[in-house]
């Protein structure tokens, strides 16, 4: 519960975005209700139709999942999707040099996790060469150092997250506090709270989706301010529940992890983040300083390094990231290291060069581990707003994108982005920035984060 305030207080800026414009618009034609509200139940009134409404609507189904999603893995446990390791990257000869390493067998087994001392959900994966584990996300207090292999994230406000089991029945039942202020649902509400969604960086289309479910079975039916919020979190955490996935860990090392996004949007500051969680959960990670082109860049990840406790490799200004990341993947290899995390240049301006430069990565390290990079993370910046949508669509033609990481929610009006992306992509999010401290990456809970964003008190 704790976690959750501070998440909610950090979203304070979308949330309070959100929450006056809802208090405007149910006061613009609401009246103040003494006790009991709406008494709920089947309201006579043919209303059933959802109005003229979502005739425009996408409908839930369409397009969220653009992309056939590799995710053809058996979900094992609680969040522990394994991601079937796509291993589609651009290219097309690999073996440049032979070097048959030895240890890549594609291991399709499924078999129980020797090493982790807690119970690794390992699930019978059919499809994916490697049975991941957990990521070692924690919550930004737990306590450092042990292998807890689980993720604690469950130790957070599971309360907050659940559906709450009196959600509908508070909603339709009752809820009525004296002089509660209600509006009947009409087109001109739904019209403004799509508005609203939109102004919070929803969307076009995902904002038409939320308010035709919202307004489903209620056209006419009066709410407050407050059931609009709980029906708003409830249709924004139902888009968000499938993408909330953490990383995968998989067994075989150096996992290789590389990091994409355009510059500033808070690669650096992820990897020290995530290089610092891994470190709590008794993972070894190596850092190899892919943006050979500034200096500023290996300098500040390297002062992250020295806070996560974990080795960055660097190489002299200019030269080429994919010897970087050759020697580093060699060094991660021979240290034994669980994760190679390998940070990349942003420079957007010219495309064809940082594809060719992610490419030359990939074949690269390739060269050691034919399955690496076992994730490509594309870090989007919330304050971006929409932009990340097409930032999401150039990265995943520059690199097998295989997860998302949202920083800088905090002190941004824009959280609503996040909702777009998984409504339009269906990338997993693995977590989400929400400040400038190395704690300050939490996992990724759609039930906290759809009732942060809506300002609920939980
Ligand atoms: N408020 C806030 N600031 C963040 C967050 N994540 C990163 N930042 C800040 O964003 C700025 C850019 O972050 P970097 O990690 O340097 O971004 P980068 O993508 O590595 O940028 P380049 O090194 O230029 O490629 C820094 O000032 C960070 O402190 C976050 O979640 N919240």
């Amino acid at each position: 519960m704790a976690f959750f305030k501070k998440l909610k207080d950090r979203l304070f800026k979308s949330s309070s975005r959100l929450e006056d414009g809802l208090d405007a618009i149910v006061e613009e034609g609401g009246t103040p209700e003494p006790d009991l509200p709406e008494p709920s139940q089947p309201d006579p009134t043919p209303d059933t139709t959802p109005g003229p409404k979502p005739a425009t609507v996408p409908d839930p189904g369409p397009d969220t999942t653009p992309e056939p999603e590799p995710e053809t893995v058996p979900d094992p446990g609680p969040s522990t999707v394994p991601e079937p390791e796509p291993t589609t990257v651009p290219d097309p000869k690999p073996d440049t040099t032979p070097t048959p390493d030895p240890v890549p067998q594609p291991d399709p087994g499924p078999q129980p996790a020797p090493e982790p001392p807690t119970e690794v959900p390992t699930p019978p994966s059919p499809t994916p060469p490697e049975p991941p584990q957990e990521i070692p996300q924690r919550p930004a207090d737990s306590p450092p150092a042990q292998p807890p292999t689980e993720i604690p994230l469950d130790t957070l406000p599971k309360g907050a997250g659940q559906p709450k089991p009196g959600l509908l029945g508070r909603l339709l039942g009752r809820g009525g506090d004296a002089g509660v202020v209600r509006r009947a649902l009409d087109d001109d509400m739904l019209e403004q709270l799509e508005e609203l969604l939109i102004a919070a960086d929803m969307g076009v289309d995902t904002a038409l989706r939320v308010t035709a479910n919202l307004a489903e079975g209620r056209m006419g039916k009066r709410l407050s301010t407050q059931e609009i919020k709980e029906l708003l979190a409830q249709e924004i955490a139902r888009i968000m529940e499938p993408v909330a996935k953490p990383m995968p860990l998989y067994r075989k090392t150096p996992q290789v992890v590389l990091v994409v996004g355009v510059n500033g949007s808070g690669k650096t500051t992820t990897i020290g983040k995530l290089a610092s969680q891994f470190r709590a959960a008794g993972k070894s990670v190596v850092i190899a300083a892919g943006d050979t082109f500034r200096a500023a860049a290996v300098e500040q990840l390297q002062v992250w390094g020295e806070r996560a406790g974990v080795p960055v490799l660097t190489a002299p200004e200019g030269s080429d990231p994919a010897s970087l990341a050759f020697d580093a993947m060699g060094q991660a290899q021979a240290e034994g290291a669980d994760l190679l995390m390998i940070d990349t240049a942003g420079r957007l301006q010219n495309r064809a060069d940082l594809m060719e430069e992610l490419a030359k990565i990939v074949r690269v390290i390739r060269k050691k581990d034919p399955d690496a990079p076992h994730n490509t993370l594309l870090v989007l910046d919330a304050t971006t707003g929409q932009n990340a949508l097409s930032q999401v669509e150039t990265f995943r033609k520059l690199a097998d994108v295989s997860g998302l990481v949202m920083t800088k929610l905090d002190g941004t009006a824009k959280g609503g982005v996040l909702v777009a992306l998984a409504d339009r992509f269906g990338l997993p999010i693995h977590a989400i920035g929400v400040g400038e401290q190395i704690d300050d990456l939490a996992p990724f809970d759609p039930e906290e984060f759809a009732a942060a964003l809506t300002g609920l008190e939980v």
